[in-house]
């Protein structure tokens, strides 16, 4: 079975490069569940040998958004929560597991889990909502920076 890639955020698609946050392995299981493994670069330090809590923190935004997408939902994050549990060492191979739990209307649930490669015991949980976009909302959003001289 070939693999089902999950594609590049934006950003690293249009600079060419490997994903800034490290999130490359990124694989779709199912229509509402995929995996990656990843590590974080020694760049997000936040303490000795341990992640920045906002790589954390963007490390999920990045793939779940991107999950979403690859499910051929566009959507913007609307809430995010995230749970530290343990650090998160640098430089190690991680995973993280994540899936849709639930959509309502244009509000998609998703939560994700990360995990070193091989444990069971969680070292963060991600919560969050990500609201599937309406027409134009680009075109809204940068009407509106306009009106505010930006
Ligand atoms: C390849 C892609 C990778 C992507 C990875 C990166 C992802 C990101 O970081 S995206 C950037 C960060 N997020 C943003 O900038 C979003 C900014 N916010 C917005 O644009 C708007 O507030 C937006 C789009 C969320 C909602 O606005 P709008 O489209 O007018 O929706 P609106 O009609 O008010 O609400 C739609 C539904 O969402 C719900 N909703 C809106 N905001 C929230 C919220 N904060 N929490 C929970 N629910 C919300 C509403 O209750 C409503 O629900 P229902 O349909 O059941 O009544």
């Amino acid at each position: 079975m070939t693999a089902d890639l999950v594609s590049p955020c934006r950003g690293c698609q249009m600079s060419r490069t490997p994903c800034r946050f490290g999130a490359d392995d990124f694989v779709a299981l199912s229509e509402t569940a995929a995996r990656v493994r990843l590590a974080c670069p020694a760049a997000f330090e936040g303490g000795p040998r341990v992640a920045h809590g906002g790589w954390t923190a963007a490390v999920f935004d990045d793939v779940l958004g991107r999950f979403l997408v690859h499910t051929g939902v566009k959507s913007v994050t609307a809430t995010l929560t995230v749970d530290y549990l343990l650090p998160v060492p640098v430089e190690q191979p991680l995973e993280i597991h994540l899936e849709i739990a639930a959509r309502e209307g244009r509000r998609n649930h998703l939560t994700g889990v990360l995990r070193l490669q091989g444990s069971d015991r969680d070292l963060a949980v991600a919560r969050g909502v990500w609201v599937e976009l309406r027409p134009g909302h680009f075109e809204r959003h940068q009407a509106r920076m306009a009106e505010l001289g930006t």
